[in-house]
């Protein structure tokens, strides 16, 4: 679905004397997502040069369309310009001859600003029009033959039959509207003057999308209601910068004090359990609250207050239940009279996030000491109240760290990874369940509850994995305790907070069996138990040398159509290291050895090289991802194999380094953002190189089979 949230229609005649290209590569900077030229009083090929012009200018970054002419859209389609479509009003041809020309890639907008022309326009067959521009919602000078302006309440009674089709609302609107397009049911806001008049464009436009983006993804609150571990890795205090990192207002009801340290817990007070129950009535009676995330509650008395809160809610909020008894380091949190209580508010959780030795406490075992056992631990648990339970195997023995989303039925999601090496784990389940109250709160889509909590669990873990990953950047505590995990890891690495995104899921579910034949085929078992033939590993490592000096200069290309600085600078900082590690591999395994690259090596970098002569930045990074995410993937892997005498130990080192994790997290990011930009047709593209790559990737593990 085209992206239509911010929309600029670079009006020639409005910009005047101005240049267009600078207006419009300024408003895509800012972060608008689709522009209409609208060249009126232009020739064609005057027209045509200034949508050349603005093409360059946009590089893939925006949608861009032409008002009315169709035949200029053809021409430049035909001479290679990047333009994605044509918008035409009622008043020129028929909509339909418009579509039969341009084919049915080209997007095509068409004005309406009655009900009826709405009610027309959803009667067309299908695919006929991609996007609706309805107006004027108010008068203004650059339409003054326009009819009656609609206002919020005309626009969202016109659109009201518009179905499927999104509607941007034009005319005398802008900054300070958001909220009223949203509430209207708009898809968008377009502007004219406020951007092509304006001083600043990028500023304008920064501002306008912004404030759409606000408005579209309100801050939830979340509530935590737990105990204070003042060296701030743990507790209420974990809970407040997860909830912050993970895009949510944080609120925080204290339940209990520790005197607590990452050397362990030498005292609990607990404030009277009254206290805290007045804390959540005065919120309760002030504020909206979006999830409740409740941890350490230390006896029962306080337990019952707060289940007794839960009880009487009218509103059904999500509820996550970190069941705390014992710290990571061992020191009991809940007083053992307690436990039994535990069980009423397990019974109003939605998710319940137990340890393995809380799960057997709960359900009544001994403690699991497989992790299939865990699993139907959480199984029986999960039946007997109605909850999920959300498993955690950090307390597993060896080098896997599995979790999963647990229902009565079974695992709802199977989560496994590498345990990352390292001491800092405070307070890792009160982040991890934190954070996916506060994902789960953010998630604004009508799917299933089941679907949504796996998605938030999803997310909630592959963030703290970060936040783990980044933990021995921090100097927090002395030595032999358990550091703090980086909480603000992704803030520092100008990585945006995780939303829900399925498509992105959907991409990395398409190559799973790719993934899978990768793990298993010859060359990489036999990497990772040091069987490899030294003469293929070799010739291996001499055609990823030729691979990655190329892939350097992709990645480098990939900074120039970067829609952001930010993100330039990543694809920057990641080709130079790629430089870095081709120069490090050509050094070890003969810089005198003819280059010629294998037939794999040469197929996958020609399609690299298609998909960067697409222009579009989006096809670009897409294609780049699977170099990242393979490696990380299966390079974590091999880590894992690693060993002091392992012939291939530098090279395995280098792929489950945590800087390769972050960088991959990053590239992930930057492509699920391009995703969300992207129109039906350019996803679809980015979606196919991606996999290409993917199996690009695996001819060129298997080559020398
Ligand atoms: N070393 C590690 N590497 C990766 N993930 C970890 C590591 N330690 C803990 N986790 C994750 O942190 C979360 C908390 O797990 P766990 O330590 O089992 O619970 P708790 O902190 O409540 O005792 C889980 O998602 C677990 O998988
Ligand atoms: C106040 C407080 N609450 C909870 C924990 C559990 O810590 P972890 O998340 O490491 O299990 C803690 N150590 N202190
Ligand atoms: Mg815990």
């Amino acid at each position: 679905m085209i992206d239509v949230s911010t929309y600029l229609v670079a009006d020639l005649a409005t910009i005047d004397d101005g240049d267009p290209a600078a207006i419009v590569a300024a408003a895509v900077e800012g972060g608008v997502t689709a522009i209409q030229i609208r060249g009126k009083h232009l020739a064609d090929g005057d027209l045509l040069r200034v949508v050349d012009a603005c093409a360059e200018a946009i590089a893939g970054r925006a949608v861009l369309l032409i008002n009315d002419r169709v035949d200029v859209f053809l021409a430049a389609r035909a001479a290679g310009m990047h333009v994605d479509g044509v918008h035409v009003g009622q008043g020129d041809e028929p909509v339909e001859d418009v579509r039969e020309r341009v084919g049915p890639r080209a997007i095509v907008g068409l004005s309406a600003s009655t009900g009826d022309e709405i009610t027309r326009a959803r009667t067309l067959s299908p695919g006929t029009v991609d996007y609706l521009g309805v107006g004027a919602v108010r008068a203004t000078p650059t339409k003054p033959d326009a009819p009656e302006p609609l206002g919020w309440d005309g626009f969202a009674r016109a659109t009201q039959t518009a179905g499927a089709l999104p509607c941007v609302a034009i005319g005398g609107v802008g900054v300070g509207d958001a909220a009223d397009a949203i509430a209207a049911g708009a898809a968008g806001i377009a502007v004219v003057r406020a951007i092509c008049r304006a001083a600043d464009p990028e500023h304008a436009a920064r501002e306008l999308h912004h404030e759409w983006q606000r408005a579209a993804h309100p801050v939830p609150n979340v509530l935590t209601i737990a105990g204070s571990d003042p060296s701030g890795g743990a507790g209420i205090q974990a809970d407040l910068k997860t909830i912050q990192a993970t895009g949510g207002y944080g609120m925080a009801a204290i339940a209990a004090l520790t005197i607590q340290n990452t050397q362990g817990v030498a005292g609990v007070h607990v404030p009277p359990a009254a206290f805290l129950g007045e804390q959540l009535a005065a919120l309760d009676a002030d504020v909206r609250i979006d999830a409740v995330k409740i941890g350490m509650l230390a006896d029962a008395t306080v337990i019952d207050v707060v289940a007794d809160w839960l009880a009487a809610r009218r509103e059904s909020t999500p509820v996550v239940l970190d069941p705390v008894m014992i710290a990571t380091s061992g020191h009991r949190l809940l007083d053992a009279a307690a436990e039994a209580a535990l069980t009423r508010l397990v019974g109003l959780a939605d998710v319940i996030t137990p340890n393995l030795p809380e799960l057997a406490v709960l359900v009544g075992e001994p403690e699991a000491r497989e992790w299939p056992e865990a699993l139907a631990q959480a199984q029986r648990l999960a039946a007997r109240h109605e909850v999920l339970v959300y498993a955690k195997g950090g307390h597993l023995p060896g080098d896997r760290s599995p979790d999963a989303l647990v229902g009565s039925a079974g695992v709802l999601a199977a989560f496994d990874g590498t345990r990352i090496d390292t001491a800092s784990t405070h307070g890792t389940g009160c982040s991890l369940s934190s954070a996916i109250a506060s994902i789960r709160a953010g998630d604004r889509t009508a799917l299933a509850d089941d679907v949504r909590w796996a998605w938030s669990a999803r997310l909630a873990r592959e963030w703290l994995r970060g936040a783990i990953a980044a933990a021995d950047g921090l100097e927090v505590g002395s030595d032999g305790g358990h550091g703090p995990v980086d909480h603000a890891y992704a803030l520092r690495a100008g990585i945006a907070p995780p939303r829900r995104d399925a498509e992105l899921d959907a991409w990395w579910e398409d190559i799973s069996e790719l993934r899978a034949a990768i793990v298993s085929d010859s060359f990489v078992t036999q990497l990772a138990d040091g069987s490899l033939d030294a003469a293929r590993f070799a010739e291996y490592l001499r055609q990823d040398a030729i691979y990655l000096e190329a892939y350097a200069h992709l990645l480098a290309r990939a900074a120039v159509v970067a829609p952001t600085r930010a993100e330039r600078r990543f694809w920057e900082a990641s080709a130079a290291s790629c430089r870095e590690t081709e120069m490090e591999l050509h050094r070890a395994h003969g810089a005198t050895e003819a280059r010629t690259p294998s037939r794999e090596a040469a197929a996958y970098l020609a399609h690299l090289e298609r998909a960067a002569a697409t222009g579009d930045h989006g096809v670009l990074v897409a294609a780049l991802l699977p170099c990242f995410g393979l490696y990380d993937d299966i390079g974590r892997d091999l880590a894992a194999a690693n060993r002091a005498d392992h012939p291939y130990r530098d090279w395995l080192d280098t792929y489950g380094s945590d800087e390769f994790a972050r960088d991959t997290r990053a590239a992930i990011a930057w492509v699920q953002q391009a995703a969300r930009r992207a129109p039906g047709a350019r996803l679809r593209l980015m979606r196919r190189a991606f996999v290409q790559s993917a199996e690009h990737e695996r001819a060129f593990f298997a080559q020398g089979e």
